[in-house]
């Protein structure tokens, strides 16, 4: 059979035709970059039409992420796929904390998710990071309420928890917060969008 083997030459044809089916879209160059990589993620252009981008969002998490600013993640699955290389080369670091042995104990004594368990002992280190969430709903309110209270401030948060229990709701509450916030609207979403997401912040940082 023949096919493209080259992996920059696959990646290239890809955003072409994302591109093409995308048309013209009222964004900057770099959202737009932000969305090429959630369609490109999804094979779905469809995407281009639910995506919230706050207007300080990419700048913010641009600016954050070359400064060397922490990247907190909900899951382990989306930890995995940031280019960690490109954190590290700035500085930063990425911290999941599903699996910390105090975030199972306190989970198991409240009956609380361990996604928001976590949330609620790392929200006084997220003020000035990047909080991406693509899986627990929970995690997303959880740090809503802290931001809320006062107790952190991020300069940009990746929103795309998935599914239909609390999914869609968690992503409204983040666009009526009108804080720096790039989000997925409705029941879709995932780790693999706000990776996406991530990593097209990460690719636009100055050299
Ligand atoms: C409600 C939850 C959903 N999880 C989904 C999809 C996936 N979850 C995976 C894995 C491995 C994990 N999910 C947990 C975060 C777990 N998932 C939940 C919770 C029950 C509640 C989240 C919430 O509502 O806020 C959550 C449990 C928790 O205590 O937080 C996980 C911790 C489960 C566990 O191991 O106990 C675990 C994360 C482990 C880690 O990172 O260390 C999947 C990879 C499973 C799979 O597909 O094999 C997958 C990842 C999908 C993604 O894109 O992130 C749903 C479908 C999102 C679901 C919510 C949907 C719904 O019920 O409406």
């Amino acid at each position: 059979m023949d096919f493209i083997q080259d992996p920059t030459a696959i990646e290239t044809k890809s955003m072409a035709i994302i591109d093409e089916l995308l048309g013209p879209l009222a964004v900057t160059a770099e959202e737009r970059n932000v969305i090429k990589r959630i369609v490109h993620t999804t094979g779905d252009p469809g995407f281009a039409e639910l995506v919230h981008l706050h207007p300080d969002a990419v700048p913010n998490g641009i600016a954050a992420l070359a400064r060397g600013a922490k990247i907190f993640t909900d899951v382990h699955m989306l930890a995995t796929g940031i280019k960690r290389n490109l954190v590290e080369e700035r500085g930063g670091d990425i911290i999941c904390a599903i699996r910390d042995s105090r975030v199972i104990e306190a989970a198991k004594a409240s009956g609380r998710t361990r996604a928001m368990t976590a949330f609620e002992l790392l929200a006084p280190e997220m003020d000035g990071a990047v909080v991406a969430i693509g899986n627990a709903p929970t995690a997303l309110f959880q740090l809503l309420d802290a931001i809320k209270k006062g107790i952190c401030l991020p300069a940009c948060v990746v929103g795309t928890p998935v599914g239909f229990v609390g999914a869609a709701e968690s992503k409204e509450c983040l666009i009526e917060a009108g804080i720096p916030a790039i989000s997925i609207r409705g029941t879709k979403g995932g780790s693999t969008i706000a990776v996406a997401i991530i990593n097209a912040l990460l690719l636009q940082m100055p050299k």
